[in-house]
């Protein structure tokens, strides 16, 4: 069994389709012939003249194809042509594909200044005349076809530039790109073995279509005279021949003009039938990304990281012994308006072994401050201010390479959508194993066992048959251990998991909870657990931090939060809780919504909805306060609110 990719059905496709076969039988036959031709026929190249008494004729019994102008066998002439006329095509190609695949696959794939750079590039060379700027070359160095090849290589290279630019644009936003950086594979790795694989597509329509335009330049070069001297033969220079005898010979046209013909059809039908056999294989997954969570650059200067708080707040201090510390994090997204807050002053510890929930509802800022701490910040943002001290580093100072061995091997990531996390292209094994490769450095058939391993140990059924599977041939729920597994490969001290059960059925749910829970307990790591659900808080957490509009409105022990909210968004939160609700009564809401980045209302983001607010409350920024040890608030109420729920309660 390999776990390796499987391009099988690729062929098995392509192969089926009677046209494909025709064409790549033309095509290899055409090689065949530009390699063995000259070899077999070697005085052709150098014949100046034929059987003069028998010029321009047509096809006879002992000229297949006709002779010449000057009486030399076309068939022959036909035949060694055709080296130097492939000749001409490869070399226009290689240079197309060697310039235009990278650069448009780094453009895509990292977009920003990147892009900026290269597309301006593409489009200075796309402005360029080609024919003008072949013919100058020529002038330069006049009969060779390797310089005009050459030339016309890199003037065409814009255009598979764009191709591959736009085809990786939709890739790089696929969640298993994102979750391929999380299990810190290299972005060389990623860019050669996720997305190249699924731009090949376009790509090689692209290049079918540079080849065939390359060969008719190449052809027409010839005719002209420009390339190939005489007395070698070419198949433009054999269309020019036919050209000229026209009138007296019209047949002459007629061998060279049908090779040149069948050659660029070939080249058309086989890029479209390549494309449709690929499409087969990277059909899009059932489920789509919610939105990007992938790649960006690290937050900005380091200067900016070591402001200070704003002066006069008393602000919390992490325990030092941490193993993950969140100190004063603000995040920002750079808009057409200007930078935009999302994230505001977040100060979060999580001690090593410990399960931390980050709760509250959409939009508050959760999602952003864990890929803030693993350096994958989606689109525009950045970190405007604050330290993210993992393990003793400072990840916020960290270069991309030092970011690459913390990702997978000190923080691992789970998301809601397992599914998407995986390239639909590779089986489970193969994905597993690159992982498993690039942390422990093991050999491929020991990676394949530990690999195998990883399955046992989030307790997949049959786990041999799990491995070779592909990911739409697995429930949400397997999809989710996969995930897990994947995430446990590097051994982490930290697991994010940013709702892991939200897209799931309620059994698969409990079961996967199980599941972490155990995984926890055998392997002593911590885990940061995002989720909208008070339950999976009550039933999983040590500790909650609630997040609300950008800021952290409260944390605490979870049994002490559960039994007096020091925080009324808190309240309102855990009175809204349907797993609390009372049968027959109706479920409290939270009226109104939360506010946008960019609209947070002055004072406390909360006010607006708050039944406890004052006119200090809007009046200005309200800090965290810690009413009790291990407890942090950001209200000013906090001690009224202590009060009527211990006076309700009793
Ligand atoms: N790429 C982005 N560009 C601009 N704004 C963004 C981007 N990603 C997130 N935001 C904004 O940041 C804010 C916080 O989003 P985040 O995803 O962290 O919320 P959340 O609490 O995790 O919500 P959910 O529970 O729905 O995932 C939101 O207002 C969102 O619009």
């Amino acid at each position: 069994m390999s776990d390796d990719f499987q391009p099988r059905g690729f062929y098995r496709h392509l192969l089926g389709h009677p046209l494909a076969v025709a064409c790549l039988a033309y095509l290899g036959a055409l090689i065949v012939v530009a390699i063995v031709a000259p070899i077999v026929l070697p005085g052709v190249a150098g014949t100046r003249s034929g059987d003069l008494a028998a010029i321009r004729q047509g096809p006879t019994g002992a000229h297949l194809l006709g002779t010449d102008s000057l009486g030399r066998d076309v068939l022959e002439r036909l035949l060694v042509g055709t080296r130097v006329t492939l000749l001409g095509v490869a070399q226009a190609v290689v240079v197309v594909v060697a310039l235009g695949v990278p650069l448009g696959l780094l453009a895509g794939y990292f977009g920003g200044r990147t892009d900026r750079v290269v597309t301006w590039l593409a489009d200075v060379t796309f402005a360029m005349p080609a024919i003008v700027m072949i013919l100058v070359v020529l002038a330069l160095f006049p009969q060779s076809m390797t310089a005009a090849m050459l030339t016309l290589g890199v003037i065409a290279a814009p255009g598979l530039m764009r191709v591959t630019r736009s085809a990786t644009l939709p890739v790089r936003e696929e969640l298993y790109i994102a979750a391929a950086q999380v299990a810190g594979l290299s972005r060389t790795y990623i860019i050669s073995r996720h997305v190249l694989p699924r731009v090949a597509g376009p790509v090689v329509v692209q290049v079918s279509l540079v080849a065939a335009s390359a060969l008719l330049v190449q052809t027409g070069l010839a005719f002209l005279g420009l390339v190939v001297a005489e007395p070698a033969p070419s198949w433009g220079g054999m269309v020019a021949d036919g050209f000229q005898a026209i009138t007296e010979e019209p047949w002459l046209i007629w061998p060279p003009g049908l090779a040149i013909a069948f050659t660029v059809l070939a080249l058309g039908l086989l890029g479209d039938l390549v494309r449709d056999a690929g499409t087969e294989r990277w059909a899009p997954s059932a489920r789509r990304p919610r939105r990007r969570r992938s790649a960006t650059r690290r937050s900005a200067g380091a200067a900016a990281l070591d402001q200070p708080a704003p002066a006069g707040r008393p602000v919390p201090r992490p325990a030092p012994e941490a193993l993950l510390s969140i100190e004063g994090l603000t995040v920002a997204f750079d808009t057409p308006a200007g930078a935009r807050k999302v994230v505001e002053d977040v100060w979060l510890a999580i001690g090593a072994g410990e399960t931390v929930g980050v709760v509250g509802e959409s939009g508050s800022g959760k999602t952003v401050t864990a890929t803030a701490i693993i350096g994958l910040l989606p689109g525009m943002g950045r970190i405007e201010r604050g330290r993210v001290v993992f393990d003793g580093a400072d990840l916020a100072l960290a270069t991309e390479r030092g970011m690459r061995e913390i990702r997978g091997k000190g923080i691992g990531l789970i998301s809601q959508e397992p599914m998407v996390a995986l390239n639909p292209a590779y089986r489970v094994g193969w994905q597993l194993t690159e992982v498993v490769r690039r942390h422990r450095g093991l050999a491929r058939r020991a990676a394949r066992e530990r690999a195998l391993d990883l399955l046992r140990e989030v307790q997949l059924p049959d786990p041999e048959s799990v491995f070779r599977r592909y990911p739409h041939e697995l429930s949400g729920g397997m999809a989710q251990r996969v995930a897990i597994a994947r995430a446990l490969a590097g051994e982490p001290k930290l697991l994010i998991a940013d709702e892991p059960t939200t897209a799931l059925d309620v059994t698969v749910q409990a079961e996967i909870l199980e599941l972490l829970r155990r995984l926890q307990a055998e392997r002593g790591m911590a885990i940061m657990f995002v989720t909208h659900d008070w339950g999976v808080v009550a039933d999983m957490c040590d500790r909650a931090v609630v997040m609300y509009a950008g800021q952290v409105v409260e944390e605490g022990e979870v049994t002490a939060l559960f039994h007096a909210a020091r925080h009324p968004y808190t309240k309102a939160l855990l009175d809204s809780n349907p797993h609390a609700a009372v049968d027959q009564e109706l479920l409290p809401v939270i009226s109104g919504a939360v506010p946008k980045p960019g609209q947070w209302p002055a004072g406390c983001h909360f006010h607006p909805r708050c039944p406890l607010a004052t006119d200090a409350c809007r009046a200005h920024p309200i800090p965290l306060e810690q009413p009790a040890p291990g407890r942090w608030s950001r209200c000013i109420h906090h001690q009224r609110l202590a009060a009527a729920q211990e006076g309700a309660a009793a």
